[in-house]
């Protein structure tokens, strides 16, 4: 690491260290061993993986949010002096724990109450789950503020707004631009995508990602919780956040000032960049990511972004607009359609369709002021969203019986 004389080995802790952001950040960490000590790695379900991870990177404790696994993790840690946990408050006491830099990246809601924990110890917070921002913002970044963390945003847009500020004050800012990829269904028509399967919206054409937010992207709902992350993150006001469909996903944000200058940031598509980024911050570190070569790159390519075919970006600008608890109901249903989706339950098209009914049935959209406001219109969110989905479901049953006796 280029990152001077540093004295002690800085304390590390990876919330959803199986992950594909947590991989990323685990391979960056092994590169460097003796300049971190990692305190805790907390991931899901893969508890083989946890536990290599843990005994490569020797940390002191490991945590499996599954308690059904408790046995097998600490059966695997047998011998080698790290400690084994399991269940949801462990993995909310293995983020609170003291660290120097923590990296959250838990898929979802679920993800939030450990963000926050870790956000509370006032260290370093590199945040990549973008829901915990979405349906929390207030709420997250009151408790950054009272606890004097600081934020470093992960997500590879973010990243890059952060990196072409360049520490100017968002006074100097006119407005902001999020690039995406625009997914496998960039260029597909409407009724191609109502007919899309799971396995043609998880091959996401430029990053390698989780499953959830490889659907988010094929949506553009990724975009959409973007928008709203940027306007957390950044003090923007939804007219400042523009998206292009860049599909080459090489320029990954840019800044517009208010002199007429426009900065991007550039990179290949590798989370590794963005993660060390806020690993080293505020200096750089070495990583084996391949460097962009601009003379191959021929074209970069520009356009708007469709919101009649990706209408869960359309909706997310409609909740950031709104404010209170819409967006954490936007996030909330869309949790639910994703998985719906991947479970066969609804098509493609029925992420857009879910978010926008439940939208549509939220009777009031009160501000979210506490942690217990943000969990109880979260749950409002999965209950409407999941209402929604089984009323289709009759709807099409009964369609296709009264075909049938017809
Ligand atoms: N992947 C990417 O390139 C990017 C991701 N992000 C954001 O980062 C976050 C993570 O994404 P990604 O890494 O792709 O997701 P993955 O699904 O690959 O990983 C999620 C991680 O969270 C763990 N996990 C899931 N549920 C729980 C729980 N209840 N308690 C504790 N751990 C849990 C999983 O464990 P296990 O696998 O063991 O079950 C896994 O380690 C998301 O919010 C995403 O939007 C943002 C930008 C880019
Ligand atoms: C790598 C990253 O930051 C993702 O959020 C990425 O943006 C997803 O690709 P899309 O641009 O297709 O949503
Ligand atoms: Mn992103």
């Amino acid at each position: 690491m280029n990152s001077g004389s540093a004295v002690k080995p800085r304390r590390i802790t990876v919330l959803g260290s199986t992950g594909s952001i947590g991989t990323s950040t685990v391979d960056l960490l092994k590169r460097e061993k003796d300049e971190f000590d990692v305190r805790a790695l907390v991931g899901g379900r893969n508890v083989k993986l946890l536990a290599e991870q843990a005994k490569d990177l020797r940390a002191e404790l490991a945590v499996i949010h599954d308690e059904s696994l408790y046995a097998e993790l600490k059966a695997a840690l047998a011998g080698t002096g790290i400690k084994a946990a399991a269940g949801r408050q462990a993995v909310i006491d293995a983020a609170a724990l003291e660290a120097d830099w923590t990296m959250a990246a838990i898929t979802g809601a679920a993800g939030l109450e450990p963000a926050l924990a870790a956000a509370r110890n006032g260290h370093a917070i590199a945040l990549a789950n973008k829901e915990a921002l979405v349906c929390a913002g207030d709420v997250m970044l009151r408790a950054v503020r009272e606890a004097g963390a600081t934020l470093l945003p992960v997500d590879s847009e973010h990243n890059a707004i952060a990196q072409a500020l360049g520490g100017c004050s968002m006074e100097s800012v006119e407005k902001i631009v999020l690039t995406a990829s625009g997914g496998p269904f960039r260029k597909s028509s409407l009724e191609e995508m109502r007919a899309a399967t799971p396995q043609k919206a998880l091959k996401h054409p430029t990053w390698s990602m989780g499953a959830k937010i490889t659907i988010d992207s094929a949506s553009m709902a990724n975009k959409g919780l973007e928008v709203i992350e940027a306007a957390r993150l950044f003090g923007l006001t939804e007219d400042q956040i523009d998206v292009l469909i860049h599909p080459q996903s090489a320029v990954h944000g840019l800044v517009q000032f208010k002199d007429g200058s426009l900065v991007a940031q550039m990179g290949s598509a590798d989370m590794r960049i963005p993660i060390a980024h806020t690993l080293a911050w505020p200096q750089r570190m070495n990583t084996p990511c391949q460097r962009l070569d601009l003379s191959a790159l021929s074209t970069l390519e520009f356009e708007a972004p469709d919101e009649n075919r990706f209408i869960p970006l359309r909706l997310a600008r409609q909740v950031l607009r709104a404010g209170g608890a819409a967006p954490a109901v936007f996030s909330a249903a869309n949790e639910i359609a994703v998985d719906a989706f991947l479970n066969g339950r609804i098509g493609f098209l029925g992420i857009g369709e879910t978010i926008d009914s439940v939208l549509q049935v939220m009777p009031e959209n009160p501000e979210l002021k506490t942690l217990d406001d943000v969990l109880e219109w979260d749950a409002k969110g999965r209950m409407w969203a999941e209402e929604h989905i089984l009323k289709q479901g009759d709807r099409l049953r009964n369609i296709s019986e009264n075909s049938v006796h017809a």
